[in-house]
């Protein structure tokens, strides 16, 4: 038996001060704000900045980046103040060294079904849908996957009706959702940021 409590929740692509709160207040171990271009979910830095600086210390705030160079996302994360960096692109384990940086975690999204824990010296692996944010799932219960050993955090296409399901299944760590807590396409809804959490908290059941 897991000698965890609970598995980390991260809350993904909020926008709003009362979203934030809700995730907060609800438990999410992590709340992330989209700093890539071209989502219905971005944000400003400025915007960001504002957002993280709700979220108590014990809560990591991540910007998520897809694809930019790496002074950009220096750049946004500076001026941001999130202490988390989740990369969505095909950055090397050379564009991991150059952002590592005190207090900073670096969190590794991917696609690719057979990832390692830390293998580009991220300090959380993400195993993630190939359409990151699209809502849509993966075939992470088939006998093709084999779950990494370590901390790794399972998302795509995860919402409160499946979640429990896909943490037992895969053993997951965490777990990250974003399109599963909207009631339209990049609109947060407090009822399902709280059912969600609700429900990948109760992932581990001791009487069992
Ligand atoms: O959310 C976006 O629009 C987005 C844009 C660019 C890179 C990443 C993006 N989202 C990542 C996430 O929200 C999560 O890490 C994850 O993919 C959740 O996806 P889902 O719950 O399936 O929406």
């Amino acid at each position: 038996m897991s000698d965890r409590k609970s598995v980390f929740v991260k809350i993904c692509g909020l926008k709003t001060p009362e979203d934030v709160d809700v995730a907060v207040a609800a438990g999410a171990h992590a709340v992330g704000f989209v700093l890539a271009p071209n989502s219905p979910r971005t944000v400003t830095a400025d915007l960001a900045r504002e957002l993280a600086a709700r979220v108590p210390e014990r809560v990591l705030t991540v910007g998520v980046f897809r694809g930019q160079p790496l002074e950009e996302v220096r750049r946004l994360t500076g001026e941001s103040g999130v202490r988390g960096v989740q990369l969505h692109g095909d950055e090397g384990p050379e564009y991991y060294e150059e952002l590592r940086a005190p207090g900073r975690t670096l969190l590794r999204a991917t696609a690719e079904h057979v990832a390692r824990c830390g293998e580009y010296g991220e300090d959380l692996l993400l195993i993630d849908a190939p359409d990151p944010g699209s809502g849509k799932p993966w075939n992470w219960g088939s006998a093709q996957f084999t779950a990494p050993e370590g901390r790794w955090l399972l998302a795509g296409g995860l919402g409160p009706d499946n979640v429990r399901e896909a943490v037992r299944a895969t053993g997951a760590w965490g777990v990250d959702v974003s399109s599963g807590v909207e009631r339209e396409r990049g609109v947060k809804s407090p009822d399902l940021i709280r059912a969600f959490i609700e429900a990948a908290t109760q992932s581990y059941d001791y009487s069992e």
